[in-house]
């Protein structure tokens, strides 16, 4: 396969997993909803990933801390990935399974929404997390691909992308990202 002919399969993939979204659509509405009533009613939304999928809670949280195209006021939501001394505290003295659940622990009331990325579904620090929010009475978004591994059991809502690939559920889980985002600053 010669490099263009590789972008192409790639592209092509890429354009047939966001076609098969459509018949999702009113499933990522329900979850906008629920991120509204969340930041309506005084609670914050937490985010958390491993590798892409960090970038991805960093990206979608600032959307929400800063602003996706509306002028308004700031809202709450903390990307669970970024904070490299509780990263490395908790990892280094509770094992990285815990990097995420310890932060859920400290800072997650009942009235908050917890989202995990995780495109197997499998990743143990976002499925130990997620079991914490749970236990805490929040809300647990999970987006992730292929069968939705262990999140699509756990979680209250499950947006599972159309694909096994990993970078093609990523840029899927993007687009839902940015979409979310668009429905939050919605009249
Ligand atoms: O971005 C990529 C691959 O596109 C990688 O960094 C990928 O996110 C990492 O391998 C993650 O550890 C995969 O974890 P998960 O999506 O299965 O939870
Ligand atoms: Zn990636």
């Amino acid at each position: 396969m010669t490099h263009i002919e590789n972008l192409q399969q790639a592209l092509s993939q890429h354009a047939s997993v966001m076609a098969q979204l459509e018949p999702m659509l009113p499933q990522i509405a329900e979850v906008a909803q629920v991120w509204r009533d969340c930041l309506a009613n005084g609670g914050k939304i937490l985010f958390m990933g491993n590798g892409g999928s960090a970038a991805d809670s960093q990206h979608v949280a600032a959307e929400i801390v800063g602003r996706y195209k509306k002028e308004r006021k700031g809202l709450p939501a903390i990307a669970l990935t970024t904070d490299t001394s509780i990263l490395t505290s908790v990892g280094n003295d509770y094992g990285f399974d815990f990097i995420f659940s310890r932060q859920v622990e400290a800072l997650c009331l009942p009235q908050d929404v917890v989202v995990g990325f995780s495109t197997s579904g499998n990743s143990a620090n976002v499925v130990r997390a997620i079991e914490t929010a749970k236990a805490i009475g929040a809300k647990t978004v999970g987006m992730t691909g292929g069968s939705g591994g262990k999140l699509a059991a756990l979680c209250d809502y499950c947006l599972t992308m159309p694909s096994s690939d990993t970078p093609r559920i990523q840029e899927a889980h993007i687009f839902i990202g940015h979409s979310l985002c668009d429905l939050l600053e919605a009249d």
